[in-house]
C-alpha cells in the first residue's frame, strides 16, 4: 500500500469527502414509478441521488449535488453511462460479489465521464479488507453503508471510511397509513438513532484514527471538538478505573497517593506525546489524577 499515492478529494455540494472528518450520510429509498429510487441526505442539505431508471436523470441532473451507481444494476451499462455523464459526482457502489479490480475499473470507466469525482461505496455484508485496498489502490474516497450492521460504524471508522451511510425511512413513509403513525414514529426515530450513532463513531475513533490538517477556523474548532469529546470519554473512563484502584489498595484515597506511579504514568505518556514532553504533561496529568481521586474520595463518604 503506498502512503505517497494523490489522495483525490471529492466536493460533493459543499461537502468534501476524502480528507477532515469522515461524513455521516443518510440513504431513504423512494418508490418512484419504475425501480425505486434512493436518495441520499447529508445533515448540511446536500443530496445524492441514485435513479431507479433512465426516465430520472432530467430531473436529477436538476436538483441533485450528485449521482449513485447502485450495487443492484452496476452492470447497467448504458444506464451507468449516462449516469456518469450528467455532470455530477458519481458515488459506485460494489456489486455483492465483485472484485477490487471490477469495482475499481467501473470507477475509472466513470471517472473518465465526471471528470474524476468519483467516490466508491462498499455496501451489503461489508468487506472491510476489500474497503481499505480499494481506498489504498486508488486513492478515491471510500464510503461504507453500515444500515445492515450499525455496530460496525466504529470499525469502519478505524478501517478508513470517509464516509457512513445510514438507512432511513422516508420522511412520509409509503407505509404510513393515518393508523400506523406510531409505528412511523419509531422507524424515524430508530434512522435518527442510527445516525446518531454512525457520527459517535466518526467523533470519537476519528480522532484516533485520521490526522486532520484543517484549513479554516469552523473546521479547526469542529476537529478540536472532537478531539475533546473523544478526550472526555477516557476522562471520565479513566476516573471510574482510578476509583476502583483506590478500594483495592490497603490506603486509598489522596492518602494513599503513589508519586513514583505518576512520574512513570508521565513518563510513559510522554513518548506518544513527545511533542508535549513530560514537563507539560506533567500538570495536565496532575490534574487529571487529583480530579479523579476527588471524585473517588467523594463517592466512598457517600456510600
Ligand atoms: C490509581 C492509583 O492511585 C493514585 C492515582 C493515580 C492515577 O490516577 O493514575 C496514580 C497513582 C496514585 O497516586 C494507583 O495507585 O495506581
Amino acid at each position: 500500500m503506498s502512503s505517497t499515492l494523490e489522495r483525490h478529494v471529492v466536493t460533493v455540494g459543499g461537502l468534501r469527502v476524502g480528507d477532515g472528518p469522515a461524513v455521516v450520510i443518510s440513504r431513504i429509498s423512494l418508490r418512484g414509478p419504475g425501480r425505486a429510487t434512493e436518495m441520499w441526505r447529508a445533515r448540511d442539505g446536500v443530496t445524492l441521488v441514485e435513479p431507479g431508471s433512465a426516465a430520472d436523470l432530467p430531473a436529477i441532473a436538476g436538483a441533485a449535488d450528485g449521482v449513485v451507481i447502485g450495487a443492484a444494476w452496476t452492470r447497467d451499462i448504458p444506464l451507468v453511462r449516462a449516469v456518469a455523464g450528467l455532470g455530477l459526482p458519481v458515488v459506485v457502489e460494489r456489486r455483492a460479489s465483485a472484485t477490487l479490480e471490477e469495482w475499481l475499473g467501473l470507477a475509472d470507466y466513470c471517472a473518465l465521464e465526471c471528470d474524476d469525482r468519483v467516490i466508491l461505496c462498499e455496501t451489503g455484508r461489508l468487506d472491510l479488507g476489500l474497503l481499505r485496498a480499494a481506498r489504498a489502490a486508488s486513492g478515491r474516497p471510500v464510503l461504507a453503508d453500515v444500515s445492515a450492521d450499525l455496530g460496525l460504524s466504529a470499525a469502519v471508522v478505524a478501517a478508513g471510511a470517509d464516509g457512513l451511510i445510514v438507512s432511513r425511512p422516508p420522511a412520509d413513509g409509503p407505509e404510513s397509513g393515518a393508523g400506523d403513525a406510531h409505528r412511523t414514529d419509531e422507524r424515524r426515530s430508530a434512522g435518527e438513532a442510527g445516525v446518531r450513532l454512525a457520527e459517535e463513531a466518526v467523533t470519537l475513533v476519528g480522532p484516533l484514527v485520521r490526522p486532520e490538517t484543517p484549513a479554516t477556523l469552523p473546521e479547526c474548532r469542529q476537529a478540536i471538538d472532537r478531539v475533546d469529546a473523544a478526550l472526555a470519554t477516557l476522562l471520565e473512563r479513566r476516573a471510574a478505573l482510578a476509583g476502583i484502584v483506590q478500594t483495592l489498595k490497603p490506603v486509598g484515597g489522596f492518602q494513599g497517593r503513589d508519586m513514583e506511579r505518576e512520574r512513570a504514568l508521565v513518563a510513559r505518556m510522554a513518548n506518544r506525546a513527545p511533542e508535549l514532553g513530560e514537563d507539560r504533561l506533567a500538570p495536565i496529568m496532575n490534574a487529571v489524577i487529583e480530579a479523579g481521586l476527588s471524585l473517588a474520595e467523594e463517592r466512598s463518604t457517600a456510600d
